[in-house]
Order: structure tokens, then sequence, then C-alpha cells
């Protein structure tokens, strides 16, 4: 289990903390949902909880494993100088190391997350050339392959229509069932109904009245 206590992130310049004490935790084949409004802090804490931005104060314990992180569309890099099809098989770094030889499961394991995704006609495009949201479907996908212990998504449906929507939820509620520590950062209502537990932000701080376990 990630264990989140009194977690404080302030930006420079900012008068206020964009995580202000948070305690909260995360568990294994779950999905957390993250829920507020924008800019009450859902990225913040999901990119504390990647690595990828250090706290102020407070602590993060229990990440174990690999972690795969999907950024918010507008914020997925284009550097990455692949096709997507690529970018897909990187998920199967980790496992593979250095030499990174396909075996005939992994390259099953990445059409069918490429399947699952609707990226079959992209396959060969190159990253750079996508828009935001088709990377981050790309990143979606990558983080199937991986197979992560935690997976972490911020708003991987916005922009998305109903039945893409669909499809992202299914992958959501597959990967807590294959024993992952889902965290997506939401305001859709519909994934609300997704979640085995809701962590509602208010400015920064986890509001204890709206948390919510089903
Ligand atoms: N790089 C940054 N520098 C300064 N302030 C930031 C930065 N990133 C976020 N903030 C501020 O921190 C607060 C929390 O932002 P955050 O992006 O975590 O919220 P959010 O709930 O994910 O909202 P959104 O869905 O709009 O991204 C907001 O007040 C935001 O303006």
């Amino acid at each position: 289990m990630i264990i989140v206590r009194e977690l404080t992130v302030r930006y420079p310049g900012a008068s206020q903390p964009a995580l202000d004490a948070v305690d909260a935790e995360f568990e294994p084949a779950a999905v957390t949902v993250l829920w507020g409004h924008n800019g009450s802090g859902k990225s913040t804490l999901l990119q504390v909880l990647a690595g990828t931005l250090p706290p102020t104060s407070g602590s993060v314990h229990g990440v174990r494993g690999s972690v795969a992180y999907v950024p918010q569309h507008t914020r997925v890099p284009e550097l990455l100088p692949l096709t997507v099809r690529g970018a897909v098989e990187m998920g199967t770094w980790r496992r593979l190391g250095w030499w990174r030889r396909l075996g005939r499961d992994d390259r099953r394991s990445i059409e069918n997350a490429c399947a699952r995704i609707g990226l079959d006609t992209l396959a060969r495009r190159r990253f750079s050339d996508l828009s935001g949201g088709q990377r981050q479907r790309v990143l979606l996908a990558q983080a199937i392959v991986e197979r992560a212990d935690v997976v972490l998504l911020d708003e991987p449906a916005t922009g998305l229509d109903a039945a893409s929507r669909a499809v992202i939820d299914d992958v959501v509620a597959a990967e807590a069932r294959r024993g992952a520590a889902v965290v997506m950062a939401t305001h859709h209502e519909e994934h609300r109904a997704l979640a085995d537990r809701i962590v509602t932000l208010t400015n920064g701080r986890v509001d204890r009245e709206r948390e919510q376990a089903s």
C-alpha cells in the first residue's frame, strides 16, 4: 500500500500550496479516483506519486516495483523519436532489460494493447506527429504492456467520446484486477462508479467528509 502523509507541495512564487498536508492511502488491486475541480491538486499529487515532482514536505512510502505514469494530454511530451508501435514497445523494456529482444508473448501483448486502445491504424505514425490525446493513448497502451505495479492516469478520458471512454474504463478495471494500484485523476462523474475509493481534493486538501469507499 502507498501511504502519503502530511504531503505539501508549494510551487515557487505561489501564494497557496498546491497540496496542503495531504494524508491518503492507495491500495494494490484497486482503483482510487482522485476527484476535484480544476486546480484542486490532482495532477500535482500524481506527479509526486510518479516521482517526477519532489514534495516540499511530507512523505510518500510504499511505492514498490514499477510505476507507469500517463500525464494529462496537454502535458505529454512529443520528444520520443519513435513510431507509435515503438513507443508502445517501450513498455517491455523494464522486463526485457538491456537487449530488449521481443519474444512472441511480448509481440502479442503489444498488439493486444494497441488493438484494445484503438491504435492499430496509427501504429506506423511518428509519435511526435500525433495529437496530445492520441499521444496519451499511446502511453496508456505502453502502460498496459508494462504491467506496472502502480498505474497513474491523469484525466485519461478527457476529450474522448463515450465509446472511447468506455474502453478506458475497461482498461482501468482490468489493470486493478491484474493487481495494480491504479490512481486516476478525473472529473468525469461516470468514473466514480469504477472507484474502490474516492479521494476528493479541494484547494489542495483532502476533503474527508467526501471521502468514499465502496
Ligand atoms: N508548474 C506550476 N507552477 C505553479 N503553479 C502550479 C504549477 N502546476 C500547478 N500549479 C498550481 O497548483 C494548483 C494545483 O494544480 P494541479 O494541476 O495539481 O490541479 P488539478 O486538480 O490537476 O487541475 P487540472 O485538472 O486543471 O490540472 C493550481 O492552483 C495550479 O495553478
